[in-house]
């Protein structure tokens, strides 16, 4: 074996290494919480967890959306436009928690009502937070800018963004099988721009 392949196996091994630390979570450092209608951001959340652990939750409503598409559109917009909260079903023990991966989808271009409830409810002071989305291909709109007014006091760091459904269009679950495969590995691209398993040690 020459020297360049033992540095490669080394670096291999390194990287498994800090992954192996990231990946425990016996003390709860690392929630994944996220909304997902159509399990798209539900997807890229489960591939988020493979790769750095931690607790996965779904964020639940006490009040569940409708099913059809026109009227949830039609919900949320009003939401959106009077700054409604909707009420959470789901309870988080928030101090157990270091480093928050928070994601949603795009939502009338703006944040889901139901994610603003829950950093209303949680506003993440002096904790890392991490978002991510899936949206239909119109991006992230005010996403980010409003987490950043809910979250003065948290470390947010670059988010990890890409298409998922469109439901519109009748298009629903798109991350699996090949797609899937190629979003591990931007996924594996974006922790290395974000060293994530560096500071969540
Ligand atoms: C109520 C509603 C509003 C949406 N608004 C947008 C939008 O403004 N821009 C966009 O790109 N996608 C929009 N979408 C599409 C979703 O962001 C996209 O399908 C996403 O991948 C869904 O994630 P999920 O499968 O985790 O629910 C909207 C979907 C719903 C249900």
């Amino acid at each position: 074996m020459n020297r360049q392949s033992v540095i490669y196996l080394f670096l291999i091994f390194l990287t498994g290494f800090s992954c192996t630390k990231a990946q425990k979570t016996d003390d709860g450092q690392i929630l994944i919480v996220y909304l997902s209608r159509t399990q798209n951001t539900k997807t890229l959340a489960e591939i988020i967890q493979k790769r750095v652990g931690g607790d996965l939750v779904a964020l639940e409503l006490v009040n569940p959306y409708p099913e059809n598409y026109q009227e949830i559109v039609s919900q949320v917009s009003d939401e959106l436009d009077k700054g409604f909260l909707p009420p959470l079903k789901t309870k988080i023990d928030i101090d157990k928690y270091d480093i928050v991966f928070i994601g949603f989808p795009t939502w009338a271009m703006q944040l889901p009502p139901p994610v603003q409830s829950f950093l209303s409810q949680y506003p993440m002071e002096g904790k890392t937070l991490i978002p991510f989305n899936t949206n239909a291909g119109y991006g992230l709109g005010s996403t980010i800018d409003t987490i950043k007014k809910l979250c003065p006091k948290a470390t947010i760091m670059k988010e990890f963004s890409m298409v998922g459904g469109k439901e519109r269009d009748g298009i629903f679950l798109t991350i699996e099988g090949k797609k899937k495969t190629e979003t591990e590995l931007k996924v594996e691209k974006w922790f290395d721009s974000i060293e994530i398993l560096v500071e969540s040690e």
